[in-house]
């Protein structure tokens, strides 16, 4: 499998624990891959370093298998970026600023960029200036998408849209992957992450906790059960012997099942269990035990 993206151990210290601290990390072609992080985590600082707006103190990166001071003009040609905080010439017209670009980027067929304008429902005749938040970072994802880059970048892409946005934004990036384009984005939505990545690179504090296939996650999710307990007292002696128990209110005890469910069953009936019930929920709640997890005890959940 071809990598698009490789990063080893890069380094960038603001002082005061603040920054990316040895981060590593691999993106494969055709891949969908998020990047997840408490705020302040060095989503941001990563991303900027990958773009070359920023420096390394150490370590190093690929984008497309060449490095950026060898290739700088051939990989942005097949690149698209959307950076956090989008910063346009606010004198010009929505319109002119992407003609602008594409003209930059010395291309002149604007059906996509005008296709692309169509499906965000962006009015973008009036000036950059007067136009709302959500306005401003459709026209950002048109000025990514319209060269129809081979790698995007995206940093908290759908900050600022609305839920329809979000939807047709989400579209947007399963039908990039069909065509084989590969994707990393930041985001605090769980539900665009669920929805689109293949594996997600979380972070915290600047350095690594974890790289996860969302298959297994599901997996992981689809194998959580409620079980009631009789009393206190058969809930507590359920706890002091299993290690399968991931939370526990009242009488009732989550489970993650990590073998096979019958071996469960068989150890369930040693008690008096009222109900058992599978768990139908998203993968936000394993996502935010994730970023509760501390970068040691993380070691045993990384899968690199
Ligand atoms: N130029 C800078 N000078 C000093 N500190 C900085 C600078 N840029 C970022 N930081 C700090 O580095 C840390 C990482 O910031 P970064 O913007 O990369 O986080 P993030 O994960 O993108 O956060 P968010 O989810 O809030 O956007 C933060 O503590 C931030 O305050």
């Amino acid at each position: 499998m071809t990598k698009i993206i490789e990063v080893a151990n890069l380094t960038k210290s603001y002082g005061q624990n603040k920054g990316v601290f040895n981060l590593s990390f691999e993106i494969f072609e055709g891949e969908v891959y998020g990047f997840l992080g408490p705020n302040g985590a060095g989503k941001t600082t990563t991303i900027r370093q990958l773009l070359g707006f920023i420096f390394p103190q150490q370590g190093e990166f690929k984008l497309f298998g060449k490095c950026l001071n060898e290739a700088e003009l051939e990989i942005k040609r097949d690149l698209g970026y959307l950076p956090g905080e989008i910063v346009f010439f606010e004198h010009m017209r929505g319109i002119d600023f992407l003609n602008y670009i594409l003209e930059l980027r010395g291309l002149t067929d604007r059906t996509y960029m005008m296709e692309l304008i169509t499906y965000f429902e962006l009015d973008a005749s009036g000036y950059i200036k007067k136009m709302s938040k959500g306005m401003k970072q459709k026209l950002g994802l048109v000025c990514c998408f319209m060269h129809q880059p081979k790698l995007l970048i995206l940093d908290e892409p759908t900050s600022g849209l609305d839920p329809l946005m979000q939807k047709k934004f989400i579209d947007l990036i399963k039908q990039k992957k069909r065509e084989g384009a590969t994707i990393f984005m930041s985001s605090h939505s769980f539900e665009e992450i669920e929805k689109t990545c293949d594996r997600v690179l979380i972070i915290k504090e600047g350095r690594k906790l974890s790289i996860e296939s969302i298959d297994e996650l599901k997996n992981k999710v689809s194998k959580t059960y409620l079980v009631s307990f009789k009393d206190l007292e058969e809930k507590r002696r359920f706890l002091l012997n299993d290690k399968d128990a991931i939370t526990a209110d009242n009488l009732d005890v989550m489970i993650r099942i990590t073998t096979e469910l019958n071996k469960v069953l068989l150890k369930l009936s040693t008690y008096d269990v009222t109900k058992i019930e599978l768990q139908k929920e998203s993968l936000e709640r394993l996502f935010i035990e994730l970023y509760e997890t501390n970068a040691l005890e993380s070691e045993a959940v990384t899968h690199e």
